[in-house]
């Protein structure tokens, strides 16, 4: 009983009771180029780690895209990421994406968007529609939102006005101390009015960083730091690197992402058809009706064969099973006495622990065409 006493008057003091948690919606603003499974995460810790505090309440997270005003290297257009975004977020019932900040022509500190996105908030509580219209509103977020400007709607119960919370990786916490990069008002406003929520990220150490800051320490009692014990050090950088080099991103995005990548050829994937899925059958089938194709450039005489993870992939030249195929570059090799050499050609090939796969990558093999022909007809 004494213990239950002390914590209601924890919770008085602090100017909130067990019943009436302060509300929250989380922001997190970045590129998104693309999406990735540990952006996503990042808002569960965050909403699991202050509900439990039990003086807030999580009711939303938004998800707000850079414009393409930016100009992030290697950033992919607005629409793609927004797009990435929409088919990650679908098996969420509590995180949106809010595409205001993405359709803007120029840059917008971060500042500014929360800011917007206060006075959205809060505009919605002045104003409150009807919940039936609320309703209508709040699953029509579409790509031509972008041209309507506005946020999504946000579900609440009670009159309490929820408060926006920035919610970021420790990077970006302690890039407030790269100068040039953010203003200090700006860094004022958001700690001071909004207040920060900060997932761990390795190489980064927050409490210091906030210690060594003035200003992040007048402050300190609205930054939440959440500790990610299990450590994931998933960046888009990196994902983009393996997509680049044609390597497997499973598991580290959502499914539908990774499909969008492909099926738009985004991050040098044109050049990499294989880029995730196909793990071949106990048996030898690949598990998604893999193929290969034959190509030849007529005028080095070289050959690349390319393994297909599409079924349809446009063209008509004659298919190998992955099996074949595999067999045949093993035989060859020997055969011509050729070892694949670093800087011409371009083999893509799977092979199974068990029974194939093993991935050559980006390997060419100098072979002339009509030897190249002889052996694989
Ligand atoms: N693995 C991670 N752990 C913690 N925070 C992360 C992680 N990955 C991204 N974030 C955070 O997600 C937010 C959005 O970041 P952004 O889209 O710039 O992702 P990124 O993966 O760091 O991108 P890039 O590698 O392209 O710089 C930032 O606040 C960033 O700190
Ligand atoms: N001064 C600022 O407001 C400021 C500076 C740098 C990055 N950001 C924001 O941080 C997010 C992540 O940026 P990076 O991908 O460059 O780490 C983006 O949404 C970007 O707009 C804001």
């Amino acid at each position: 009983m004494k213990v239950i006493n002390n914590m209601s008057k924890m919770l008085v003091w602090k100017g909130c009771t067990m019943a009436s948690p302060t509300k929250i919606v989380l922001l997190g603003c970045g590129s998104y180029n693309p999406v990735t499974n540990m952006h996503l995460r990042m808002f569960e810790l965050a909403k699991d780690a202050l509900n439990k505090t039990g003086r807030y309440q999580v009711i939303s997270g938004f998800m707000s895209p850079v414009s393409d005003a930016y100009k992030k290297k290697d950033l992919v257009p607005a629409k793609h990421r927004c797009e990435m975004l929409r088919a990650a977020l679908k098996g969420s019932d509590w995180l949106k994406l809010d595409t205001w900040e993405s359709s803007l022509t120029t840059w917008t500190p971060t500042a500014k968007v929360l800011r917007h996105y206060k006075e959205q908030v809060e505009s919605q509580y002045v104003h409150k529609p009807s919940p039936s219209k609320r309703r209508k509103k709040l699953h029509n977020n579409t790509v031509s939102d972008i041209a309507q400007n506005h946020i999504p709607n946000i579900e609440v119960e009670g009159e309490q006005v929820p408060c926006v919370k920035f919610l970021c990786g420790a990077d970006l916490l302690e890039s407030f101390a790269q100068p040039g990069l953010w203003l200090e008002e700006d860094i004022e406003y958001i700690v001071g009015v909004h207040g920060l929520v900060v997932i761990t990220r390795s190489g980064s150490d927050p409490l210091k960083f906030i210690y060594e800051s003035d200003v992040l320490t007048k402050y300190k009692e609205n930054i939440i730091i959440v500790t990610e014990w299990i450590y994931n050090d998933i960046s888009s950088t990196k994902i983009r690197r393996a997509l680049r080099r044609g390597e497997s991103v499973k598991y580290l995005l959502q499914d539908s992402v990774i499909d969008y990548i492909r099926e738009h050829q985004l991050y040098g994937t044109s050049d990499n058809k294989y880029i995730n899925h196909m793990m071949p059958s106990p048996n030898g089938e690949a598990g998604s009706s893999p193929e290969t194709e034959e190509q030849s450039s007529s005028s080095s005489g070289e050959i690349s064969v390319i393994l297909r993870s599409s079924p349809h992939n446009g063209y008509d030249s004659s298919h190998l099973t992955l099996h074949r195929m595999t067999t045949t570059l093993e035989k060859l090799s020997p055969v011509t006495k050729l070892l694949p050499t670093h800087n011409s050609s371009k083999v893509s090939c799977i092979s199974d622990l068990g029974m194939l796969v093993r991935r050559v990558k980006n390997v060419r093999y100098n072979l002339r065409t009509t030897l190249a022909r002889q052996h694989l007809n």
